[in-house]
């Protein structure tokens, strides 16, 4: 069942605050994303973000077309961005290849027919994220590097929150349709981030936390800004945020996470802020 789709609908408000963290872990977290030889894909009804991860072995992994998509192919109706935080890989999109490791992305337009997935050694195997939303035009596949990304220093080490932010699929660095999507680094004893916290409604976001150490844990906040809960994620996971949800978190440790957003602007400044004495 490498090439099942989960469906994850939508959630009120008023239904999250009902929820214990069962409930919570079972509608908002995605669990076992990297799975050794497999594609695991999440299809959330939030902007229609479909989530994925890919771990391929030995042999290159197609990215199935699940029925979910309502498409021939994947890539028919639809843009994604990929993000492989393990060993080197590469992506082939119809015949041409894309290496792609470290701190870089690869934006897959509308239009791609064929894309498989590789690692170089299957000993260190690639783990390709995808974050994957409709798109309206065909646009340039293309891989944007660190080089070439924003990059943006926040924090500071007295309030635990000293982080770097590669914005690789950002409006400044490259057209998308609706996708935007972006890496952030907490530095060694920083732990907090997105503290302050705010909301989008314009936009849904979610969040693949990942470098945890071993056995370290990130505490996610969600929730309305006046009924915060929250989602203890292990590493290698990711946790949607429906546009009524704050998203932060504070780790046991330092680690990163892959953010992505989608929905009515890619404008990534346009966000509620919130203060701090306001959450409850
Ligand atoms: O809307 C923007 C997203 O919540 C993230 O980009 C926040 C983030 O990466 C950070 O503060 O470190
Ligand atoms: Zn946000």
């Amino acid at each position: 069942m490498t090439d099942a789709i989960e469906i994850r609908h939508n959630i009120h408000p008023e239904m999250a605050r009902a929820m214990d963290s069962e409930a919570l872990r079972r509608h908002f977290r995605i669990e076992a994303l990297f799975v050794p030889g497999a594609v695991r894909m999440t299809y959330s009804h939030i902007d229609r973000l479909v989530v994925a991860g890919v771990v391929p072995l030995a042999d290159p992994l197609p990215l199935p077309t699940p029925r979910a998509i309502g498409q021939a192919r994947f890539f028919d109706a639809r843009e994604g961005g990929v993000i492989n935080i393990g060993g080197p890989g590469r992506v082939v999109v119809d015949g041409q290849t894309y290496p792609l490791a470290g701190d870089a992305a690869l934006y897959i337009s509308r239009g791609a027919g064929e894309v498989s997935l590789s690692s170089d050694d299957a000993a260190d195997p690639a783990q390709f994220y995808m974050v994957s939303t409709p798109a309206h035009k065909e646009l340039q596949t293309q891989i944007v590097d660190g080089a070439r990304a924003n990059r943006l220093e926040l924090g500071a080490q007295e309030t635990a929150n000293r982080r770097t932010i590669f914005q690789f699929l950002h409006p400044e660095v490259i057209e998308t349709c609706q996708l935007t999507m972006g890496l952030t680094r907490l530095h060694p004893g920083s732990v907090w981030n997105t503290m302050p916290a705010h909301t989008h409604d314009r936009r849904s976001e979610v969040y693949l936390y990942f470098g945890l150490p071993e056995g370290q844990r990130v505490f996610h906040l969600m929730g309305e800004p006046d009924q915060t809960r929250h989602i203890v994620m292990a590493n290698g996971e990711a946790v949607l945020s429906p546009s009524w949800s704050i998203h932060s978190g504070a780790g046991t440790s330092a680690y990163a996470f892959i953010w992505a957003m989608a929905g009515d602007n890619k404008d990534f400044a346009d966000m509620d802020q919130l203060r701090i004495e306001d959450l409850k």
